[in-house]
């Protein structure tokens, strides 16, 4: 799918403005030239929270009776678990709102295999979502989703009873699925690096045949996604028990109720938005996503208070202000992956160290996500320290940054996050630029509002 960057500049000439911004081709590749600005001071709305759609969609393709999803994120990533649904027999209309004729739990046989590209959510939640079915399904996805781990997931589920391997044996995608149902009772999910498998096992264990049981090995990173899937999951009628370090859940059987859902605005999208007020002294106020979301990502917006912003909440929205004066911190990030790479770009204006520990998971997100930023922020002049799970951004409040073409590696989060950099430091270019269609489309539009 073409991102809208793409679309938009892939037959112009070069170069051509989108509002604030320079798009162009060079070569073969889309490239962004971002536009410095002043303090910004602006009120933007993002789109739909990814993985609550994701959730909601799932737990409505598994209810009985029709839900109705408001305010879903319509993006690649979204398409991709609508389309894999849509394949297994769930109707799902793509409207204002989108409608979902749920199927009480009954999975479609499908003889082509289920192609999900690089969404890592989706992944993992339709592994578990297959194996309610009574069939043989295959589940592969794109280069780099085949070098992204699903083996706990695997062996949780195959605790389950469910026949799941690796096609390859590598651990990774492409799988291979006979399914006959999940036999339920107690399972236990060994220790990895994701939350997803966590979230996929919980997602469909009410459907198992006995009462379902789960136990979790080491440590569980990501949690507030785990909050977010029992929520989700209460919200179509299912209460999960579980102690509250997460390592043990008891899942009553039972079938999700339709329901009307409505999806908060993505707070790892909105981080950006926040970013930009931070790095260019001036003010964002994001007006879809609110301080009582369960979204962890929501908690960037205290980390940038401590590096020196105020926020206030108006209206339901959060408003980020700053003087432009920031300094280092030192945070566990563990929680909040996705906003690693924002948090590291404003670290690059701050003045001092700043530290980012426990953030080990993100070597396998889209793309070594911890590599790519410290290679990124270095191409831009920054010190940056890259270490096995953590990484040490040394500030100069942004004196030591100058212009680079960023590499992307397909990865939307490098490509949003090294654009807020571009507002401040003359001569940034984001190549790849399309690659934010994963999660937000319109992107680069939005981006352009900040003026
Ligand atoms: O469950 C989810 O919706 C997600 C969980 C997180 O992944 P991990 O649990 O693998 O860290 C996050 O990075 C991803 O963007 C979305
Ligand atoms: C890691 C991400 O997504 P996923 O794991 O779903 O591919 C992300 O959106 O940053």
């Amino acid at each position: 799918m073409a991102g809208p960057g793409s679309t938009s500049c892939g037959d112009a000439a070069y170069p051509v403005s989108i509002v604030g911004l320079r798009c162009c081709i060079k070569g073969k590749r889309d490239m962004i030239e971002i536009q410095t600005v002043g303090s910004v001071d602006v009120s933007v709305a993002v789109p739909g929270s990814k993985s609550l759609t994701q959730r909601a969609l799932i737990a409505a393709a598994l209810a009985e009776g029709e839900s109705t999803l408001h305010g879903p994120l319509v993006s690649e990533d979204t398409e991709y678990s609508s389309a894999a649904l849509r394949q297994v027999g769930v109707t799902i209309d793509h409207e204002e709102s989108w409608r979902v004729q749920g199927n009480a739990g009954r999975i479609a046989p499908c003889a082509e295999p289920i192609f999900l590209g690089n969404n890592g959510t989706a992944t993992r939640f339709l592994t578990s979502v297959l194996s309610l079915g009574n069939s043989r399904f295959v589940l592969d996805g794109d280069k780099r989703m085949a070098e992204r781990p699903i083996e706990p997931l695997m062996t949780a589920l195959q605790g389950w009873g469910v026949d799941v391997s690796s096609m390859h044996d590598t651990g990774c995608p492409p799988l291979v699925i006979n399914s006959t149902g999940l036999a339920g009772g107690m399972t236990v999910l060994p220790e990895g690096k994701s939350s997803q498998y966590l979230s996929s096992l919980l997602l469909v264990a009410p459907y198992a045949r006995e009462v379902a049981e789960l136990r979790v090995e080491g440590e569980v990173f990501s949690k507030p996604y785990i909050t977010m899937t029992l929520d989700v999951m209460s919200r179509f009628g299912i209460h999960v028990e579980y102690s509250s370090d997460y390592k043990y859940f008891k899942i009553p059987r039972g079938i999700y109720r339709g329901q009307d859902y409505s999806v908060e605005g993505d707070a790892s999208s909105a981080s950006y938005f926040w970013a930009a007020a931070a790095v260019t002294g001036g003010r964002v106020r994001v007006e879809n996503v609110s301080v009582s979301s369960l979204q962890g990502d929501v908690k960037l917006v205290p980390l940038l208070g401590r590096m020196g912003c105020g926020l206030s909440i108006e209206g339901g929205g959060i408003t980020l202000a700053s003087t432009g004066m920031l300094e280092g911190i030192s945070v566990d990030m563990a929680d909040m992956p996705d906003v690693v790479p924002t948090l590291a770009v404003v670290a690059a204006f701050a003045e001092g160290k700043t530290h980012i520990q426990n953030i080990g998971h993100l070597r396998i997100k889209e793309c070594d996500r911890l590599h790519a930023v410290v290679t990124e922020l270095t191409r831009m002049g920054a010190e940056v320290e890259e270490h096995s799970d953590s990484m040490v951004i040394h500030g100069k409040g942004g004196r030591d940054l100058h212009g680079a073409t960023i590499e992307t590696y397909d990865d939307h989060r490098m490509a949003m996050s090294m654009a807020v950099a571009g507002l401040k430091v003359p001569g940034v270019e984001i190549s790849g630029e399309g690659c934010v269609a994963k999660s937000f489309p319109d992107f680069w539009q939005r981006f352009a509002l900040l003026k």
